[in-house]
């Protein structure tokens, strides 16, 4: 028995995540895309109610590890690009030569439809255009 419902003996019970994350207990306007309500700093959100990386002793392992990539590749893409150009001297060898550049990147469809199967996300892609500064 869980909140009134009967489980028979044997059922096996998943947890639809995606739910989780549209609970209008958990969060004020659940189908509108905004990643800062995950900001526990900004929220205050439960953590039962962020569970992208499943929970308990089975959660994901990797998950501070994919957050820091995620972290450090939305800096660059937000705070500039840095390319390293290879080039090539037939004679001489090769040199490595980099390059800071700037480039500013915005939504192409800022008003995208949303999906949310199996996650919420916009259907675009989040596509984006880049354009160097
Ligand atoms: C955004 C990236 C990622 C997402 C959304 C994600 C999500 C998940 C989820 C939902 C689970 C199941 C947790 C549960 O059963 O409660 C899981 C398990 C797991 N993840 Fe990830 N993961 C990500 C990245 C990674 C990375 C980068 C690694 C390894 C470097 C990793 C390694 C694992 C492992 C080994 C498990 C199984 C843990 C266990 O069963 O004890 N994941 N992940």
């Amino acid at each position: 028995m869980w909140t009134g419902h009967v489980i028979p003996k044997g059922w096996k019970v998943l947890c639809w995540l995606r739910y989780v994350h549209t609970d209008p207990n958990n969060f004020d306007d659940p189908f509108c895309f905004n990643p800062d309500r995950y900001d526990v700093n900004i929220f205050q959100v439960k953590w039962s109610g962020f569970q992208a990386f499943g929970a308990g002793a089975r959660i994901c392992v990797g998950n501070m590890f994919a957050r820091t990539h995620l972290a450090i590749f939305l800096h660059h893409l937000s705070t500039g690009y840095k390319y390293v150009e290879l080039v090539l001297f037939l004679r001489t060898g090769f040199w490595l030569d980099s390059h800071f550049l700037s480039f500013r990147w915005e939504l192409v469809n800022p008003n995208a439809e949303m999906e949310y199967l199996s996650h919420q996300r916009p259907a675009d892609g989040v596509e984006i255009s880049i354009t160097k500064i």
